[in-house]
């Protein structure tokens, strides 16, 4: 039986040194399963709250804990999560905290499947699944708020599209991240690294651009399959006072349309994520307009996994595709309609990872189960290849 025996919760390491909530959840005939919540730097406005781990740990022991354990079956998700949000009381999950709460989410999802000896994928997609794999998006330069003194878009991507497999694909993200390097040093550029593993050079965007090129398509030629390069703007981040502020320039609104579009355009963008405020359907949607066709236009901040403003968005045809945060909404259970919601009405949904990060690898079969397009997940590092080399792993069925 996948009853609750036991929650245990405990402050572990994530990749920036900072605390955070890990959950064990055993069931009544030995089910086990471990699972941590990431943390984000830039994050959305929308976003449930993350609380210190300390409080968040203290808090989930007092209310959720003793209304889960002998109550609560970890194979029945959708009860689980409903208790965290009973225990919890708030929309946002600021009483226990959306880490205590998608900590214990995702641990009760690989207890159950732990205890139906399926790998988690198998648990949470179901045995008619299909055999999609996401192609994974692998970020190669950055800086926002991952890096200081670095670009302003936080984040250029990797999309090897042309990739036979996942494993190609990762290991192509991981040669264009080499790459990377070596044009950088021909450029006399000496770069450190952000958050997520990206180079963190002291370079304008348009050298990124430049850069990213390059290595991109070095790569291109020695695996001979396609490779597109795409962007995390996190447009939030530079929003003041109604204008885009960048190192060099402003952009009012309009501008940044037109700059992003003509971005699409010149580098045949296969992905862009938040090219807006996270208020800002309207220029989302004129930008889907203009380059929707060939382009994901993706809401992360702007739809923070949650139906509500997903909904909104559909309504006023913003963008074409959502980024799925577990640790955004707080619980498995609320992620998955939130990409149900998005493939009802023709949105792509991709599972990304979040720059705080720990050898958790949820994302990976959470992304494999609901047959993301991408998943968002890094191209080296620790953190980041613990998703990576699961998705091996599990394309191999080992
Ligand atoms: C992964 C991201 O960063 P963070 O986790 O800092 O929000 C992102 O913005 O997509
Ligand atoms: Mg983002």
């Amino acid at each position: 039986m996948t009853l609750i025996t036991e929650v245990r919760l405990r402050r572990i390491l994530d990749s920036r040194g900072n605390p955070t909530v890990e959950a064990d959840v055993t069931t009544e005939s030995g089910g086990f399963g471990r699972a941590a919540a990431p943390s984000g730097a830039s994050t959305g406005e929308y976003e449930a709250i993350e609380l210190p781990a300390e409080e968040a740990i203290a808090n989930a022991r007092e209310l959720a804990v003793p209304r889960l354990e002998g109550q609560v079956y970890a194979g029945d998700q959708r009860s689980v999560d409903f208790v965290l949000r009973e225990a919890d009381g708030t929309d946002d999950f600021s009483e226990i905290g959306a880490n205590s709460a998608v900590a214990i989410s995702m641990a009760a999802a690989k207890a159950a499947a732990d205890m139906l000896g399926a790998p988690l994928y198998q648990h949470l997609g179901g045995a008619f699944r299909g055999d999609e794999f996401p192609t994974p998006l692998g970020n190669v330069i950055g800086g926002g708020e991952h890096a200081a003194d670095a670009t302003d878009i936080q984040e250029f991507l990797a999309a090897p599209v042309g990739a036979p497999s996942v494993a190609d694909a990762v290991f192509a993200n991981a040669a264009v991240h080499g790459a990377a390097r070596d044009v950088l040093a021909d450029r006399g550029e000496a770069a450190a690294k952000g958050d997520e593993g990206a180079w963190a050079p002291s370079i304008d965007d348009a050298e990124a651009f430049d850069v990213m090129e390059e290595a991109v398509s070095r790569v291109e030629e020695e695996v001979g399959f396609e490779i597109r390069f795409g962007l995390d703007v996190a447009a939030a981040e530079m929003f003041e006072d109604g204008s885009y502020v960048y190192s060099d320039t402003e952009r009012s609104p309009d501008e940044q349309v037109e700059y992003v579009a003509d971005l699409v355009d010149e580098y045949d963008l296969a992905y862009v994520e938040d090219p807006l405020d996270e208020d800002d359907y309207e220029g989302f949607a004129a930008l889907t307009e203009r380059v929707g066709e060939n382009c994901l236009v993706c809401g992360d901040d702007l739809f923070v996994t949650n139906v509500e403003r997903l909904e909104t968005g559909i309504e006023e045809g913003a963008a074409n595709s959502i980024l799925v945060k577990p640790n955004q909404i707080g619980t498995l259970s609320d992620a998955f309609d939130a990409i149900e919601l998005a493939r009802d009405n023709g949105y792509d949904a991709v599972v990304s990872h979040r720059s705080g990060e720990t050898e958790d690898t949820t994302i990976a079969h959470l992304a494999v189960a609901t047959a993301a397009p991408f998943i968002k997940t890094g191209a080296v590092g620790g953190e980041r290849t613990a998703k990576l080399n699961e998705l091996i792993r599990i394309e191999e069925n080992a």
